[in-house]
């Protein structure tokens, strides 16, 4: 069956008299890498505080395969792992040995798994050394290695890579894919910086001010098909292409144009301009970016 691993929904949350969530509702599927997008102070960690049960919400209802976290917390909360502030490790100890400690509270744990999750998060070479010698990246992974030991549904990530060097980012990203085809889970992410949600999410949700103001497929989102024609006339070029086939463009000056073209054909296009004597010098196709995309549906809150 293809229950969502959770479902919020018309969830609201009251702090001293301020409703600082103003019922949002979101789905996260089976295998799915979800992006949770806002600026800072949109509403984002107090979400996740309520969906891993740290707060509860005013009203509406958080389900965790199926489980309502209201009637069967204990339930919901197995198909959890997370890492909402920075994991807790013994620094003095090795990987190993915090991972044994850790696993110890739960007899379902064993060796093997301990040995399989280690290898996953790529931290087999240094898993004897202490933590005190470890990077932030492989803090981070053995932090993940903790939160995931006993096969959660749901991994949960609050901002994950604050903080980390590029190549620490770019193997985070790779290490979350991995982890939703070998952990058969799924991942929500959140973050205020819209080129890590690009490039590693499936689906995106976009908070602002305690509401979801967009939730699409990344693809749907970045490629528009927005167009730059830079011509000989834009006013004759645009008033041909509304002539033509309905098209809207909007002309920037003289001789710079720009337009969505949805489904038409670009080659079509141009070659309809050029033979009603428009002289093109170039064209340049543009995605539109998470953050263009914010700022139009923010109307300018502050995201990088
Ligand atoms: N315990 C609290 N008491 C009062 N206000 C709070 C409390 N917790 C959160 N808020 C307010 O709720 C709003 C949302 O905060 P939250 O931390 O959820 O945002 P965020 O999207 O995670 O931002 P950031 O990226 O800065 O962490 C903010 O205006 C914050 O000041």
């Amino acid at each position: 069956m293809n229950q969502p691993v959770l479902e919020l929904i018309n969830v609201k949350k009251k702090i001293k008299n301020r409703e600082i969530i103003k019922g949002i509702n979101i789905t996260v599927n089976n295998n799915e890498i979800f992006g949770f997008l806002g600026p800072n102070g949109a509403g984002k960690t107090t979400t996740l505080r309520m969906i891993v049960g740290l707060i509860k919400p005013s009203s509406g209802t958080i389900k965790i395969c199926g489980y309502s976290l209201k009637n069967n917390f204990v339930k919901a909360m197995k198909n959890i792992g997370c890492i909402i502030e920075n994991p807790e490790m013994y620094n003095y100890m090795s990987g190993l040995e915090n991972l044994m400690l850790f696993s110890s509270m739960n007899s379902a744990i064993s060796e093997k798994r301990i040995r399989e999750i280690v290898e996953i998060v790529g931290l087999s070479n240094r898993i004897h050394d202490r933590v005190s010698t470890y990077s932030l990246g492989m803090r981070q992974r053995l932090g993940i290695a903790q939160a995931i030991i006993s096969k959660p549904k749901l991994l949960i990530l609050d901002e994950p890579t604050n903080g980390l060097d590029p190549s620490g980012i770019r193997e985070f990203r790779e290490l979350l894919k991995k982890l939703v085809y070998k952990e058969n889970m799924s991942i929500l992410i959140s973050s205020h910086i819209l080129s890590e949600i690009q490039q590693v999410c499936d689906r995106v949700a976009i908070i602002s001010n305690g509401r979801i103001i967009k939730t699409d497929k990344v693809k749907n989102i970045l490629f528009d098909d927005k167009v730059i024609w830079c011509l000989s006339n834009s006013k004759k070029a645009s008033t041909l292409l509304y002539e033509k086939w309905n098209l809207k463009t909007k002309v920037i000056n003289n001789k710079t144009l720009t337009g969505t073209i949805d489904n038409y054909d670009l080659t079509t296009i141009n070659k309809f301009l050029i033979k009603n004597g428009i002289n093109i010098k170039y064209v340049q196709r543009k995605n539109n970016t998470l953050e263009e995309l914010f700022l139009e549906l923010t109307e300018g809150d502050k995201i990088v």
